[in-house]
């Protein structure tokens, strides 16, 4: 039985560690809420993973062009699309925010939501989808001879060797996200601020499940590693979240990420020359037209067609910033509608957007404003996506990820003794594999030890494989936190080229 709609119960300031003193009163307890948040902020902002975005793909490798978008300028945008999204709910709601228990949160929501979308990203690997694509390829094609060679057949529990495998074989981003905020930057946010990253809620050992069954959007891809089980275990304890749930702040994530990223990897894509103003306007109105959406009138009175055909004639009208031009307009008139929807759609579905059962994206629900993201994300499909130098530049990522898996696997092959001396810099007997070992960062050798004194708790005849488990999740965690920059120098310093 679920109970009612009562948002203060899914927005505390519980820590996983620093004891959160009780206060009296409501004005105090919110007050106290604030500040913590406020701390959330300082984190983030600070953190070096948020950093490194800005050398991360979003849609083009290696660029070098600073006006288009990297990873972080997107999850500026994200971050702004997420605080007008929950501005808009609260106008929205007006009085009836109480009915939620939502009254006296928008400060706190906002910043929750802000946050989760600056930090939404940051678990991406290098190169985007296709370097998550190529770290789960390498693992799915090298693991099982790894492990064969590592551990003896028969060692310690069947079932906890193949979830090891399994979640090895799947690098996802989202999981990533989660992992490096809790164990490798270890920064203690409060447990709601990093339930808004748990966009996905399945461990990665357990494999997708059939398009159509229930749950399926909500496990469509891994939301955490095995390794943080035991973490989202209790963070789903302290905000009282259901397995198979998420948190409401991960669905206002998720939409201002679509609403961003829809308008502005066509916008990049005319900075890049791949699209020329007049020729993307005529692509949008034939896509829109295939998604037979009757053109009705946008919030502010006018159709699709209309409003795209507005911003080409305004960028024809200007002598100086021609595509400038045309995407102020388009996103003038697209952001506000969609922003609307996707606020009203919170409010349509409060109960299964509280519990976190809603099995799709707010943004997706077969209405004009789906329709009108789904035209922009198709038109970056068939004419970016796949444009031969954008391509070429993917096949780069692919090899140089896959190549500095390649040099770094013989550290996957020394013993637990060899490697343990190796982390600890005194293995004379083995300099390649030395030194080699010494590139790995000291942040990672040391997570990786931390990992391993809560050895103990598990079965002895366990033990072995959770040794190799987290060595496999360091090597990862290791490739995954390059920028695009740094792995392609890597590559060609090991490469000599
Ligand atoms: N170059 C290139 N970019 C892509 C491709 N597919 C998606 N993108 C770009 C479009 C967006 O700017 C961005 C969306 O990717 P995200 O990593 O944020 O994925 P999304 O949020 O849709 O999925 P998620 O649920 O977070 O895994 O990546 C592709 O095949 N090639
Ligand atoms: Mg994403």
């Amino acid at each position: 039985m679920q109970g009612p709609v009562d948002f203060k119960q899914k927005i505390s300031r519980e820590r996983p560690y620093g004891k959160a003193e009780g206060r009296r009163g409501a004005d105090a307890e919110l007050a106290a809420l604030v500040d913590q948040l406020e701390s959330d902020r300082g984190r983030i902002i600070n953190c070096a993973a948020v950093r490194r975005l800005q050398q991360k793909t979003q849609v083009f490798p290696l660029e070098r062009n600073a006006a288009v978008r990297s990873r972080l300028t997107h999850s500026m945008e994200v971050q702004q699309t997420g605080r007008f999204i929950v501005r808009t709910l609260y106008k929205q709601l007006g009085e009836r925010a109480a009915d939620y228990g939502l009254d006296g949160l928008e400060g706190a929501l906002e910043s929750l939501v802000e946050m989760t979308c600056l930090m939404h990203d940051i678990g991406n690997p290098p190169f985007g989808h296709f370097g998550e694509f190529a770290i789960g390829e390498w693992f799915e094609r090298e693991l099982d001879a790894l492990f064969a060679a590592a551990l003896p057949a028969g060692l310690g529990d069947a079932q906890l060797r193949e979830r090891m495998g399994a979640d090895l074989k799947h690098f996802e981003g989202n999981a990533q996200a989660i992992r490096l905020v809790v164990r490798l930057m270890r920064l203690n946010l409060t447990y709601t601020q990093t339930a808004g990253l748990l966009k996905y809620v399945r461990p990665a050992y357990q494999a997708k499940p059939m398009a159509g069954t229930p749950g399926a959007y909500l496990n469509k891809k891994a939301g955490f590693y095995l390794a943080e089980e035991p973490f989202i275990g209790e963070l789903r304890g302290a905000l009282g979240l259901q397995p198979g749930s998420r948190h409401p702040v991960a669905y206002i994530m998720e939409a201002a990420d679509d609403i961003a990223y829809c308008l502005a990897d066509i916008e990049d894509s005319v900075e890049k020359g791949i699209l020329e103003v007049e020729q993307l306007a005529q692509l949008l109105l034939d896509k829109f037209a295939q998604h037979q959406c009757p053109d009705a009138c946008l919030p502010a009175g006018k159709s699709f067609r209309e409003l795209v055909g507005y911003a080409l004639k305004r960028s024809q009208d200007e002598p100086i910033n021609k595509a400038g031009e045309f995407f102020i307009w388009l996103r003038v008139s697209m952001i506000h509608p969609l922003v609307q929807h996707a606020a009203e759609q919170f409010i349509d579905n409060i109960e299964a957007v509280y519990h976190g059962s809603l099995d799709r994206a707010l943004v997706e629900d077969g209405s004009l404003a789906h329709a009108i993201v789904q035209t922009f994300k198709d038109v970056a499909m068939d004419w970016v996506f796949c444009h031969r130098e954008v391509e070429t530049l993917h096949l780069q990522g692919y090899r140089i990820l896959q190549g500095l898996l390649d040099f770094y696997a013989p550290l996957l092959k020394a013993s637990p003794e060899t490697f343990l001396a190796l982390t600890e810099g005194t293995c004379r007997a083995a300099p390649h594999l030395q030194m080699l070992a010494r590139r790995l960062p000291s942040q990672l050798l040391k997570a990786y030890h931390e990992a391993l004194r809560a050895l103990p708790a598990a079965p002895a005849q366990d033990r072995p494989l959770w040794e190799y488990y987290h060595r496999c999740r360091m090597l990862q965690d290791f490739i995954s936190g390059m920028t695009d920059q740094h792995a392609q120098d890597e590559y060609r310093a090991l490469s000599a080229l």
